[in-house]
């Protein structure tokens, strides 16, 4: 097992309710967990303590998270700089908005390569070039020269899932990842990220709103409602006999057309 998340607890503040509540699952190398459930239901703050990565005010209280065989919450300030990047990585709903407006993409994409790994620029130049055009974003050398602001939206999320990959991570965590970009921009890039488990083995974990995405990409699907599991299970069980009233309400908010239901 990858990823192994038991009774996973996590408080806001002190002596308040938990937040999130005896979250349980499990990931294997390559496979796709999609947690879904309404606003506020606790699906970022479950990504982010796997993260290491919740706000000061946040804390784990209880449970374990194993990645690799190894406990991360006895993880210190050095053991998450040397796994973050390289072997578990975060994408965000418009990750190229985090990338430097005023320089260049390849200049950024070869600094943040030669920090992690001791390559020269035209190695590192070489390997931002294979991502990018992995990403299917066409002259990727032009790319290279381009500002952030001169990409669209989907071209600059693809950028950010380049850089994000560029370690072939065991894990990615990617918070609605598609929702910043028009529908049919969407569908490419989840077609893109559906791809990455394929070709590099990653596992991935998509928080979504949208329940259509989640049944079409993921192996396994997490129902979240007010910080707690309300169904998980493989992607076809929930699809063919959701158990949990709130699964069902959510399949049938999905648009039909012509009788069929597109999830
Ligand atoms: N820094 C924080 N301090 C205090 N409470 C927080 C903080 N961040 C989130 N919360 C609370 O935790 C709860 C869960 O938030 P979280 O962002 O995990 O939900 P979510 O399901 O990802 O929501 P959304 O889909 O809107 O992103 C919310 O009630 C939110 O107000």
């Amino acid at each position: 097992m990858l990823l192994d998340v038991s009774n996973l607890t996590v408080a806001y503040e002190k002596n308040k309710q938990p937040t999130v509540e005896n979250i349980n699952f499990s990931l294997k190398s390559g496979e796709i967990l999609s947690i879904v459930g309404e606003s506020g239901s606790g699906k970022t703050t479950v990504i982010r303590a796997i993260m290491g990565c919740l706000p000061s005010s946040g804390k784990v209280i209880a449970g374990k998270i194993i990645f690799e065989k190894r406990d991360l919450l006895t993880f210190n300030k050095k053991d998450w700089l040397n796994i973050r990047g390289k072997n578990m990585t975060m994408i965000f709903q418009d990750s190229g908005n985090m990338l430097n407006q005023v320089l260049p993409i390849g200049k950024q994409f070869i600094e943040y390569l030669r920090m992690h790994d001791n390559l020269t620029k035209e190695e590192a130049y070489f390997f931002a070039v294979e991502m990018l055009t992995r990403m299917n974003l066409p002259n990727p050398d032009n790319i290279m020269k381009s500002y952030p602001f001169e990409l669209s939206g989907g071209m600059r999320q693809r950028v950010g899932i380049a850089m994000a990959m560029i370690f072939r991570p065991e894990l990615l965590l990617a918070d609605e990842p598609t929702s910043a970009l028009d529908v049919t921009t969407q569908a490419q890039i989840v077609k893109e990220l559906m791809f990455i488990p394929r070709s590099c083995g990653t596992a991935m974990i998509v928080v979504t709103h949208n329940i259509g995405v989640a049944t079409y990409m993921s192996d396994k699907i997490m129902v979240m409602s007010k910080g707690k599991i309300i169904e998980y299970g493989k992607t076809k069980d929930i699809i063919n006999s959701p158990k949990a009233e709130y699964t069902k309400a959510l399949f049938a908010s999905v648009p039909q057309i012509g009788g069929k239901r597109y999830v």
